[in-house]
């Protein structure tokens, strides 16, 4: 039956209040309007974003919601004006937009796009500022610009990546958050050279796509710090060549990492969203030169801080958003790289459940197995 200019009415998981557990509803999904595609969601991963959300720490956080953000699907149906994707099309929605007109993107220095960001952290679509999710009329909002814990959801058309037919989109679902993020901060945001040493602070899916990146981009050393020993073992398939606990120590924890590295590293990533662990990652780094780069997400109300002597001598603090990926031009891209094997992805999938199990989906987020659990969202 055709839905095209039809409301369809699908399963989704709500969050109706923060902290409590999503509730799989049937939703109206409206139909695209001008500049808007709607898509099928075949498959989507839960990120700690989205559990930082749903936390009620995000500032940006709007109830109720539909979460998600990190998926693959089908174009269902576009509205007027798109002409860059169509039905059938295989896509990977993504909560960083690619307009290619705005300032941002025409400045050729930053991957962030300024045409719809305003809209989407608002939790609406910039058209007509309303959500095209409700419940009985009552409307739901929209999150990240993907909502994609949804059967079906409407995004807008510089939000979505068009990839190739072939690819598994349960596996390259990763490609729309983590695995990206991890592998962009340190071939983009840092752009770590061969030979570098490297320390990655946090060992989950965006800590192992660093140390990915890392052993790709030629790194001598890639250190490893977690306060979870289980997961030093999986991290040297990632290519972690040595591992810290800051529980082992005594000392602060940049102490010891300068101790062992003649003086500091050239390049830190803290992927975990600990300003204390921040500030550790910036006083890591070599004198002079090293780079720390911010991947992990802090809640709002969460500050930074450091002695202005570590940057006066020469040490840089940066932040990465996507990895600093352009999306609609570069997911495509990441997503050839994984057919040709040139990046992991499936060993990021540690776990497998069905929509209705996503509140066990979120339990599991805090267990130290789970890297990413992948839903089906039409078993
Ligand atoms: N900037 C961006 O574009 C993106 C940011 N993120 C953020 O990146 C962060 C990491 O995401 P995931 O890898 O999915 O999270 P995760 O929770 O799987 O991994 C975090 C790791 O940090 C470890 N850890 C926790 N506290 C620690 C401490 N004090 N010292 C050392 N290790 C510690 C945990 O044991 C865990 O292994 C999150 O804050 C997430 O919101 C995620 C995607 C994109
Ligand atoms: N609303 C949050 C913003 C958190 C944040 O920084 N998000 C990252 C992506 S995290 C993905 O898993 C990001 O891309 N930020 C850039 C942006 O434009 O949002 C808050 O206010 O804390
Ligand atoms: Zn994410
Ligand atoms: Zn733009």
């Amino acid at each position: 039956m055709a839905t095209q200019g039809q409301v369809i009415t699908c399963k989704a998981a709500v969050s109706w209040e923060p902290n409590k557990p999503l509730v799989i509803e049937d939703v109206q999904v409206a139909p695209p309007q001008a500049g808007e595609v709607r898509i099928k969601i075949l498959f989507t991963a839960l990120c700690h974003t989205d559990a930082y959300t749903w936390s009620g720490k995000d500032p940006e956080g709007l109830f109720p919601c539909i979460l998600g953000h990190e998926a693959a699907g089908i174009i269902e149906s576009v509205g007027e004006g798109v002409t860059e994707v169509q039905p059938g099309d295989h896509v990977i929605p993504c909560y960083t937009a690619e307009c290619r007109e705005c300032k941002f993107c025409k400045s050729g220095k930053t991957n962030l796009c300024g045409k719809v960001r305003e809209a989407t952290g608002v939790g609406v679509m910039l058209n007509d500022r309303k959500s095209r999710f409700s419940i009985n009329g009552k409307p739901i909002y929209h999150f990240m610009g993907t909502s994609t814990f949804s059967q079906y959801s409407v995004v807008h058309d510089v939000s979505v990546a068009k990839i190739d037919p072939k690819a598994p989109l349960e596996k390259v679902c990763l490609l729309g958050c983590g695995v990206a993020t991890g592998l962009g901060a340190v071939w983009n945001t840092a752009k770590v050279e061969p030979g570098s040493t490297v320390a990655v602070f946090g060992l989950g899916t965006v800590g192992l796509a660093v140390a990915e990146g890392a052993k790709t981009a030629g790194a001598s050393r890639i250190i490893g710090i977690d306060i979870d020993s289980k997961k030093f073992e999986r991290a040297k398939d990632f290519g972690v060549t040595e591992f810290i606990n800051p529980k082992d120590h005594d000392k602060p924890i940049q102490q010891v990492i300068v101790a062992q590295t003649d003086g500091g590293v050239d390049y830190s990533f803290e992927c975990i969203g600990n300003v204390a662990v921040m500030r550790a990652a910036l006083e890591c780094c070599h004198k002079g030169w090293g780079t720390s780069v911010i991947v992990g997400v802090a809640a709002a109300g969460q500050e930074i801080s450091t002695r202005p002597f570590q940057l006066v001598t020469g040490r840089v603090w940066k932040g990465t958003a996507f990895g600093g990926f352009k999306s609609r031009t570069q997911v495509p891209w990441l997503v050839e790289k994984y057919m040709k094997k040139e990046v992991k992805v499936d060993e990021y999938v540690t776990h497998e459940m069905n929509l209705v199990d996503i509140n066990k989906a979120f339990d599991l987020l805090h267990e130290g197995s789970c890297l990413r659990c992948v839903l089906t969202m039409f078993p």
